[in-house]
């Protein structure tokens, strides 16, 4: 590309509404207007087919960008400037204002400068001004205040007036000279003029000019600013400690406050500090700093980093996950850095008002354990929609949106709780450990409210199938943690009603996406929080996916939660199946086949603990189910079902037994069992 400006000046009065055709569109320039204009790089070929691709229209010239062809197959680009026929004569003085204005415009629309608004200013009270400036001068030139004096010789007030007249002529005559000196000098001068006299006029009536609007932080403030704006949010006198710096797209400080002073306090001036910065609440982080209460990190963003592109969770890529060894990536923090939760031995709280994205951190969590082969998923979804598509791995579902299936679904899971702490005695343990080879439990239940509020009556008739539900759930989260259960809830409704303290506080890992009010954060993240700076009420609408998590540490912290796509979904769940299914830990349908195949081979074992494989292969035949030894076991492997060798009866020597390839049948019915 080779851009070449070819700023010679037109002959502007020649071409000042002459014949020059001044395109409109593309393509409509003619070749021999441009070709003059040209200047050809030396040793290229002449430029043939030139195109206009784009024109700008600036003062009085008109620039025309065209893009022609090369004798070879490349482009180039130039710039012609010609007189723009449609603008007024710029060898007039009209002309020659219309430029300065015009090019005022240009600078105004290019660089943002505020002046349309101040000319509308000046223009207005200006005319204003000079209005009353004319008849004061008027008064001034008549000698009308003398004229008033009626004891005044004549002949004095006549002189005043002369001299009064002869300066006026003075100064209009040196405004005409400087004509000749320069043409818009006139123009200047009026201009100058009303500028004054709108500045004058707008005094006179008591009208401030707009008061300039305080100047943000911008994007590497110096440390009296840091200082200025903590003494502004009234946190005292500070010292800003070390130098502020970039760090990717935000700046920071590390800042001391006075004496006494605490960074709780610091925290909950987050939106003072962002105002006296000039940003918003979300561009402004405060991390405390270990070791000293009395010092702060702030964190100061370019932009809201809340509203920046969905976030893709490392759970789409990866083929596998462990959810005892990893735990749950759910999200990123304001600088893009992964948070991760452990989740053994807790249980999750996601609240946030409808639509606020609780089903989106929902899936961070499904996703993982599904992609973990020995969790197990036990599914209690209140709008029976969302958790669909994690149905056919799940290891229990309670029936879409019923509270009495739920109910039923968590007495199980109680008599589960219970077996395990058993085992545990039995091994002489406090909680469950990779040793028990016991899978960990995910229980899920979206749409708490749909249960907890249910007021149906069950059993004795007195109590309400909601309570029930509630008193489940807390035998489950509170005993659940050392038998290796987790339960994840979700609410649209995080008040006190839907969610009781009591199990809102057993509940230890708590996400509050955006709340209406900071009494519904406070309800999800523990009371007191809001007022110390974690107030979900505050993400704006336009933040979606944000939230604030209060998991590990002694207080929550700001998150985006990973954006999952409906086809991301479907994708995880499909591979999730598969990887259940190689492992041997996908709960089978009543009629899938596997479940049917081994079956069969319980029958076939009849009083029979052992069979060699040959005969197993036989009985199988006479039921009509066709096996070579091969894909007998290929078959069985998922199911965790393998042939290895066995003392099996001897037909030949009657009660003597011989070694055979065969199946145990105590193997198959474990195996059976556990699908
Ligand atoms: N982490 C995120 N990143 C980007 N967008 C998100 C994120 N989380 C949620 N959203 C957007 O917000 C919308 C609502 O999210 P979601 O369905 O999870 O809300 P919800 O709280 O479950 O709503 P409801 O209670 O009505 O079911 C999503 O469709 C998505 O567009």
């Amino acid at each position: 590309m080779t851009d070449q400006l070819v700023d010679e000046e037109p002959a502007l009065e020649e071409t000042q509404g002459g014949d020059l055709a001044i395109p409109s569109r593309p393509g409509e320039l003619e070749p021999d207007v441009v070709d003059a204009e040209i200047v050809d790089e030396p040793g290229q070929p002449a430029v043939r087919q030139p195109r206009l691709v784009g024109k700008r229209r600036l003062n009085y010239r008109y620039t025309a960008r065209l893009e022609h062809e090369l004798g070879y197959a490349e482009h180039s680009s130039i710039e012609v400037q010609r007189a723009c026929p449609d603008c007024p004569n710029p060898a007039s003085s009209f002309g020659q204002v219309y430029g300065l204005l015009a090019r005022a415009a240009y600078a105004t629309r290019e660089h943002g400068a505020p002046t349309a608004k101040t000319l509308g200013w000046h223009t207005w009270y200006g005319m204003a001004g000079l209005g009353r400036g004319v008849a004061r001068w008027w008064a001034w030139v008549t000698a009308a205040d003398y004229a008033a004096r009626e004891n005044l010789p004549v002949d004095k007030v006549e002189a005043t007036q002369r001299r009064r007249w002869i300066i006026t002529g003075v100064f209009a005559v040196l405004v005409a000279a400087s004509w000749e000196w320069w043409r818009p000098a006139p123009f200047g001068a009026l201009l100058l003029a009303l500028v004054i006299a709108s500045i004058v006029e707008r005094k006179r009536r008591g009208i401030a000019a707009p008061d300039k609007p305080l100047a943000a932080a911008g994007r590497m403030p110096g440390s009296r600013v840091v200082r200025e704006a903590f003494g502004a949010a009234k946190l005292g006198e500070v010292r800003v400690v070390g130098p502020v710096t970039r760090d990717g797209p935000a700046w920071t400080a590390v800042v001391e406050l006075p004496p006494g002073r605490t960074a709780s306090e610091a925290l909950a001036r987050r939106e003072n500090l962002a105002g006296a910065f000039g940003v918003d609440l979300a561009q402004v982080y405060l991390d405390r700093i270990g070791g000293h209460a009395g010092r702060i990190r702030v964190t100061v963003f370019d932009t809201d980093p809340w509203q920046a592109r969905p976030v893709k969770s490392p759970l789409l890529t990866a083929a596998q996950w462990n959810v005892w060894e990893q735990g749950v990536p759910i999200g990123v923090d304001a600088r893009g850095r992964i948070i991760t939760v452990r989740v053994f031995e807790r249980s999750v709280l996601i609240g946030g008002e409808p639509g606020g994205g609780k089903s989106v951190a929902a899936m961070a969590f499904l996703a993982a354990v599904a992609l973990d082969p020995h969790v197990q998923l036990w599914l209690g979804d209140g709008k029976g929609v969302d958790s669909k598509v994690w149905e056919p791995l799940a290891h229990r579902v309670a029936a879409s949106a019923d509270p009495m299936a739920l109910v039923v679904l968590l007495e199980e899971l109680v008599a589960e709780v219970d077996r395990r702490y058993l085992l545990l005695r039995k091994a002489d343990k406090k909680k469950i450990d990779r040793s028990m080879r016991l899978p960990l439990i995910v229980l899920w239940i979206d749409e708490l409210m749909r249960y907890t509020t249910a007021t149906e009556k069950i059993g004795d008739g007195k109590t309400k199938v909601g309570d029930r539900i509630v008193e489940l759930l807390r035998h489950i989260v509170s005993l659940g943690r050392a038998a290796g259960i987790i339960t994840i809830c979700a609410t649209q409704k995080p008040s006190a009603d839907v969610v009781p303290t009591i199990l809102r506080d057993l509940l230890s890992i708590r996400l509050a996406l955006r709340c209406t009010t900071p009494q519904a954060s406070d309800t999800i993240l523990g009371q007191g929080w809001a007022r110390q700076g974690f107030n979900a009420a505050q993400i704006d609408s336009a933040q979606r996916g944000a939230g604030h998590l209060f998991s590990e540490g002694s207080e929550p912290q700001m998150l985006r939660t990973f954006y999952f796509e409906d086809a991301d979904e479907r994708a995880i769940a499909t591979r999730a199946i598969a990887l259940r299914e190689a492992e041997g830990t996908l709960q089978l349908p009543a009629d899938h086949p596997r479940r049917r195949l081994m079956v069969a081979i319980l029958d076939a074992f009849g009083d029979d603990d052992r069979l060699p494989t040959e005969e197993l292969l036989e009985r199988l035949a006479e039921a009509g189910l066709h096996f070579t030894p091969t894909s007998l076991a290929d078959e069985l492997r998922p199911a965790k079902v393998a042939p290895k060798q066995l003392r099996v009866p001897d037909p030949a020597s009657p009660g003597g037994t011989r070694n055979r390839n065969g199946y145990a049948k105590e193997v198959v019915e474990k195996a059976y069992a556990a699908l």
